[in-house]
């Protein structure tokens, strides 16, 4: 199980969290990954930790302001990236146009959904992963795997029946060892989570609990 901590726009210390990550991410031999503001990734990629964005722009260099290129993430030491998020939801070509420039960068993608049905869209086009986090779970105390374990089940179903090479995660309310672990029964090959350890006044502790649960 791949562990992917978002920070969102949480007002907590990129760092302490990406050295807490690192440090258990080492002794644990877990994979965690930290995604942190665009303007944090390299000062944390520099802790060592793997560094994902949070988004990439379909944009490729050129004359496009405000864009988050995928060739300047990666050249600041980001391994993958999240797109689509529900917080940052794009326009279909546009999700198209950011999985492929992430292609380009060589950065890992992760495609968030809400539902089984936009897992299977996303699936098709194709990246290494598609996430299903829904919108009213989030930043909530219960686990989607929790609280709606068949949404798990049918986007997992839903990835498989378009591409059995993308895998599937799940996200939303996940906080512990045990959610963790609810998750991979379902199918999950990973968590994506964000306030259960941004939010954390022990960030270190929060993480030795979630890779308990792999
Ligand atoms: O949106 C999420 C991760 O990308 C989930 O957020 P929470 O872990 O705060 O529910």
């Amino acid at each position: 199980m791949f562990i992917l901590v978002n920070l969102k726009a949480y007002p907590c210390d990129p760092i302490e969290v990406a050295t807490a990550a690192r440090d258990v991410a080492e002794a644990s031999g877990a994979r965690i990954a930290v995604s942190p503001q665009a303007a944090d990734i390299a000062r944390v990629a520099d802790t060592g930790v793997e560094t994902w964005a949070q988004h990439v722009s379909p944009n490729a260099h050129g004359s496009h302001t405000g864009s988050t290129l995928a060739e300047a993430v990666a050249d600041n030491g980001a391994a993958g990236t999240l797109i689509n998020h529900s917080e940052n939801r794009l326009k279909l070509a546009d999700v198209d146009g950011s999985v492929r420039a992430a292609g380009r960068a060589d950065l890992e993608t992760i495609v968030c959904a809400n539902n089984p049905a936009q897992v299977g869209a996303a699936a098709a086009l194709g990246p290494d992963a598609v996430a299903v986090e829904p919108p009213e779970l989030i930043g909530g105390d219960v686990s989607v795997a929790t609280a709606d374990p068949g949404i798990v089940e049918d986007a997992v179903a839903a990835a498989e029946a378009v591409d059995p090479a993308v895998d599937v995660f799940c996200g939303a309310g996940v906080s512990t060892g045990e959610d963790v672990s609810t998750a991979g029964d379902l199918g999950a090959a990973g968590v994506l989570l964000a306030s259960g350890v941004a939010k954390a006044d022990d960030p270190e502790s929060v993480l030795e609990d979630l890779v308990s649960g792999i």
